[in-house]
């Protein structure tokens, strides 16, 4: 399912009226059916329905809407809330064909009747504003607005919650806060950013017709359980350790051993032929008793933190993970050399390993296997010299650019995380919750990351299905035996057996 931009958008748009020859009107009819048999999901008959038009198409679906339940024998009054003249084109002849079937439009006349008359509405569809919006809301769409979000209502909105811009960049204005949305096509950008994406409460994609093959792709899509059962690795019966990867984590140090151990049980559990734990000589004594099935690589170490990255052989190892549990110290900047220029595998790098690499990202490009990057935001704003707001709000556009900059693949983590390749491609994933807000939880997914790094054939594919298998752990164990307050991320790896279990059956 691809991610759009409005300007994307419109473009689909226009090659359906001009190369396919589906007229506008056509369109429109097409997306206010396509609407109203999702929403029969939503609502019953005894329900009272109100559905408010603005000036433009999403105005004219809005009639389209009206006009269909009325006929499915649906409760629905239509509410005008702009003049007459603003209602033209397309969405004009929906305002006659609804006129003509006899049925009865209000016009928003004064703020305090409309109000009152929509206390009784049991349902609100909110066809006010649609892609098209520009800027905060000028009155009295401002107020149609705030009146909405204060009523009892279950409100759903068609394509997107009035106000919410399509694009990335919003500022904090009024909007309409749904319940619901049904959009059209393809979800927009800001169904994925954290400030807009609460504003469409649940939502669904509806197709009305659009020659998307026709077009450009956007390169943005959302990954979901389907697109990982296509492409999850498989172990195929002969296969033996060296055939499922030999890596490497490094990291760790006397004051905080647990975060590379939990890297490495990941990566254990994810199904690694073989793995090594690179960490302080100190720390190994504290996490061997956890992880039988590792071997160990000793650091020299300073006051218990790894001090270098010498004397041992990385081009032993098929993938190396680096950066959990380690410092910021210049010292180990200098030493991400040795990586460069002996490791001979993917390279995922993590935590304070972002750190280190800030300085040697001019040496990512010409390293002749894949480098990934797996930043949360603030992470992300130190390597780009940009405020956290600023990655917030342009999340899909600044790791596209970073990636294709500096030849890295780029896992930005939250709630949507952003996955984006050197070429630029990008996935969506955004399985999770907030039970994963919590120390340890990024550790956990580098394991699973380079585990499944080492078992694909695609580096893109592992990135999105191991970001999947991590979210989807947590919502398992989160809706059984945990609660999104107690769940550790020692709890996620010991759930990933039963998240691999439903994977591989499925293969
Ligand atoms: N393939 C598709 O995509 C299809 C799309 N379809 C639908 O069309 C929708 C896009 O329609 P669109 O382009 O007409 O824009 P839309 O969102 O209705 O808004 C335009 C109106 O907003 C107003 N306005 C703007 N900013 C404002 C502000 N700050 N404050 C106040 N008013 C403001 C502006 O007024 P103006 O500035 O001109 O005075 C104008 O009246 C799309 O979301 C989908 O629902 C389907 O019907 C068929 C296929
Ligand atoms: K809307």
């Amino acid at each position: 399912m691809e991610i759009v931009t409005a300007q994307e958008m419109y473009e689909r748009d226009q090659v359906a009226i001009q190369t396919v020859g589906v007229s506008g009107v056509m369109l429109m009819e097409n997306a206010g059916r396509a609407i109203c048999d999702d929403v029969a999901k939503k609502i019953t008959t005894d329900q009272r329905i109100a559905v408010l038009i603005g000036g433009g198409n999403n105005g004219g679906d809005g009639f389209v809407i009206a006009r269909t339940l009325r006929t499915r024998g649906f409760q629905v009054e239509a509410w005008q809330v702009v003049s007459d003249e603003k209602i033209t084109g397309d969405a004009h002849a929906h305002k006659e064909m609804y006129m003509n079937s006899g049925f009865y439009l209000h016009h928003m006349e004064d703020l305090t009747s409309f109000q009152k008359a929509l206390q009784q509405a049991d349902v609100i569809i909110d066809a006010i504003l649609g892609i098209g919006v520009r800027g905060p809301l000028r009155p009295p769409l401002d107020q149609v607005v705030s009146i909405l979000n204060d009523l009892p209502a279950y409100t759903i909105s068609v394509d997107i919650p009035s106000g919410v811009p399509a694009d990335e960049g919003a500022e904090d204005f009024e909007r309409v806060q749904a319940d619901y949305t049904c959009i059209i096509e393809a979800p927009k950008m800001s169904a994925f950013l954290q400030s807009t994406s609460p504003y469409y409460g649940e939502w669904n994609v509806v197709e009305i017709g659009l020659p998307n093959h026709l077009m450009d792709q956007a390169n943005r899509e959302v990954w979901n359980v389907q697109e990982a059962l296509r492409s999850f690795p498989v172990r195929a019966p002969h296969s033996h350790k060296g055939s499922h990867g030999k890596g490497v984590v490094i990291g760790g140090s006397y004051h905080m051993p647990g975060s590379i151990a939990m890297t490495a049980k990941a990566a254990l559990r994810s199904g690694i032929g073989l793995l090594a734990i690179a960490t302080s000589k100190s720390s190994i004594p504290m996490i061997a008793p956890y992880l039988q099935e590792a071997t160990f690589q000793s650091l020299q170490e300073e006051d218990g933190w790894i001090r270098n990255l010498k004397n041992v052989d990385w081009s032993a190892f098929d993938g190396v993970a680096i950066g959990m549990g380690i410092r910021r110290s210049t010292s180990l900047t200098a030493q991400m050399d040795e990586l460069f220029t002996h490791a001979n595998g993917p390279m995922i790098i993590d935590a304070d390993g972002i750190y280190h690499i800030k300085e040697k990202l001019d040496k990512c490009a010409g390293y002749p296997h894949p480098v990934i990057l797996t930043p949360h935001p603030g992470e992300f704003a130190y390597l780009t010299d940009c405020s956290i707001a600023e990655v917030m709000q342009f999340p899909f556009s600044m790791t596209r650019n970073f990636a294709k900059a500096n030849g890295v693949y780029v896992v930005l983590k939250g709630p949507s995380t952003i996955i984006t390749t050197p070429e630029g491609q990008q996935r969506v994933e955004t399985s999770g919750n907030e039970g994963l807000a919590k120390g340890g939880s990024g550790d956990v997914l580098s394991g699973i990351l380079l585990a499944l790094t080492l078992q694909s054939s695609s580096v893109f594919d592992a990135l999105a299905n191991g970001c999947l298998v991590h979210g989807k752990t947590a919502e398992r164990l989160t809706k059984t035996t945990h609660s999104t307050f107690d769940l550790l991320a020692t709890d996620l790896i010991d759930g990933l057996s039963e998240t691999f279990r439903t994977f591989s059956s499925s293969t």
